[in-house]
């Protein structure tokens, strides 16, 4: 689990690492940039290329002077580098490094206005104005030497944060940043770079190490974590000697109507291949063929028009609700019966969010550490309109605490909210994946885990974490351009299997 800070907290992480491993600050700065040349040559590694470094004059600026050396070194030829004096105001280790940067033969420029730059003939430009420094919204020059450089429309990498980019915080869409098409950031991923509101400003970044201290960054207690393989490999336990399919429980998946039951069929077979012992398909009569021949491992409850199905609470461990289940009165009742006779913890999904959006009353009902698996949308119908993801990140905090529940909310970066108030950010999962009928695939998934006797916690991180791999060991690199639900469900048990080793 990697704890993700603000921009404070690196700060502090970043003083503590100097004083206590000792480092010198220079010698971290030093660090920091050699982590970044050796990510920058991995992509960009023709030193044909020309560069232009703009540099600020503070540790961001410090370490575009250090990327200047290290990649003269590594080979390329054409390095410039251009320094903003727009303030009176120097960081020592900016100093120390613009003195090694003069004995080089590598071009210094300085400015003090945008007016005095002319058109910037480099193929690829690093901007090392502001980093994790920014403490105001650009104005003024920075915002005019922003705006120019994005009009340049070159390739742009950006060190640490791109200039003018909150790392936490609402993001003002109007806000002037860089627009990068790389960000290559210190030690950890920013909070704000895993939220779809970043979209505009980072197409793409990659987190190098720089040895900050770890067990500071841990006793730091961060509410935002960002989940690793590691955490999942510890929390998924090996299939036992003399197990048998009451070993690993009994699931029902309450879903489908005649017009959606593939929504049913894909949720209960992923619930199958997560490895859940029992699946029961709680469907409309019509989908009764189509569930036999999609897959006869699967036991059916039928729903016949108006009549409720007899449901025997005792027998399951836990039930996945919602995927194509309808909203109609029928839909209506049958959650409600479920939520005030079943106790145990549920997953709740897709229609049956959008019954409890709108029937409040169910809210009470709802067994405590229950999942829910909103989209943005059915988030919003839950909670209310939202003006952006850190809003999202907020109200996900503190109605898990409330409701005593998890909520994941479903995106690129899955973010799970656990009663405990904290916040964990899925790290595998890709576009390929965006098509229909994914989300009831991690529904299953999910349900099966619970099943399995997981805490609806573990259930939810290694469900989420899994859903992505999956698709990811299908899709990268260059391997899937889309993915299909059913095969990631498929390839559940394979990529399960890889992580126990
Ligand atoms: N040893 C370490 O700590 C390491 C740090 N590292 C590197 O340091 C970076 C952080 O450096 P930093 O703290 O010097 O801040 P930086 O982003 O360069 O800003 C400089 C100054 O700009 C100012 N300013 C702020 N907002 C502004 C605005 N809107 N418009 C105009 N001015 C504005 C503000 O000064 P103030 O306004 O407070 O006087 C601020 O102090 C980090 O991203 C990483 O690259 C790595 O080398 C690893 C080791
Ligand atoms: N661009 C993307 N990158 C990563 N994951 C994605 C992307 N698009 C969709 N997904 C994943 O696919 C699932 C989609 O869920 P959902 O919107 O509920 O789909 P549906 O309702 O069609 O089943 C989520 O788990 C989400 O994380
Ligand atoms: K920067």
């Amino acid at each position: 689990m990697q704890p993700l800070l603000n921009a404070q907290q690196i700060h502090d992480a970043d003083t503590y690492t100097i004083a206590h491993e000792p480092i010198s600050s220079v010698d971290l700065m030093e660090r920091a940039a050699k982590a970044f040349e050796q990510a920058f040559t991995a992509r960009y590694g023709d030193t044909e290329k020309s560069i232009a470094i703009y540099c600020g004059t503070g540790n961001n600026g410090g370490d575009g002077l250090a990327i200047a050396r290290l990649l003269t070194d590594y080979g390329f030829e054409k390095v410039d580098v251009k320094i903003a004096r727009f303030a009176n105001k120097f960081s020592d280790d900016f100093k120390s490094n613009l003195q090694r940067l003069s004995q080089t033969r590598i071009p210094i420029t300085n400015f003090t206005s945008v007016a005095e730059l002319k058109t910037e003939p480099a193929d690829i430009i690093i901007d090392a104005l502001l980093g994790n420094g920014l403490n105001k919204p650009l104005a003024g020059e920075y915002a005019q030497l922003v705006q120019q450089i994005n009009n340049w429309h070159k390739t742009v990498v950006v060190v640490d944060v791109p200039t003018g980019f909150y790392s936490e915080g609402e993001i003002n869409p109007d806000a002037i940043v860089i627009k990068a098409d790389l960000a290559i950031t210190f030690q950890q991923p920013k909070i704000n770079f895993l939220l779809p509101d970043s979209k505009h400003a980072i197409k793409n970044w990659v987190a190098v190490d720089i040895g900050i201290d770890r067990n500071f960054t841990q006793q730091l207690n961060s509410p935002y974590q960002y989940l690793e393989e590691s955490d999942i490999k510890k929390i998924l336990r090996p299939r036992e000697r003399f197990s048998n399919k009451g070993t690993y429980g009994h699931a029902l998946i309450v879903a489908g109507q005649p017009e959606t039951m593939g929504a049913a069929l894909l949720c209960s077979s992923a619930c199958v291949q997560a490895g859940a012992g029992l699946v029961t398909a709680c469907i409309p009569q019509s989908g009764l063929v189509a569930l036999n021949s999609y897959m006869p491992e699967i036991m059916a409850i039928v729903r016949e028009g108006d009549l409720q199905p007899t449901i025997d609470w005792t027998k399951f461990s836990t039930m996945g609700i919602g995927p194509g289940l309808g909203k109609d009165d029928n839909a209506l009742a049958l959650l409600t019966d479920i939520l005030t006779n079943y106790t145990k913890p549920v997953v709740i999904d897709a229609d049956a969010l959008n019954l409890l959006a709108t029937h409040k009353q169910l809210w009470a009902c709802l067994p405590k550490g229950s999942v829910l698996t909103p989209h943005m949308k059915e988030f919003d119908r839950l909670f209310g309109e939202h003006k952006n993801w850190w809003q999202r990140l907020q109200t996900a905090m503190q109605k898990a605490k409330e409701l005593q529940i998890h909520i994941v909310l479903k995106n690129d970066y899955t973010i799970i909210a656990s009663p405990d108030e904290k916040l964990y950010f899925n790290s595998t999962s890709n576009a390929a994946m965006a098509s229909g009928g994914m989300g009831d695939v991690l529904t299953g998934i999910i349900t099966a885990l619970l099943a399995q006797k997981y805490s609806p916690l573990e259930a939810c991180l290694a469900g989420v974490y899994l859903h992505g791999k999956a698709g990811d060991d299908l899709a990268l690199p260059g391997k899937l351009w889309v993915v299909l639900p059913d095969k990631v469900a498929a390839q559940v048990p394979v990529s399960m299997a890889a992580l126990m080793v």
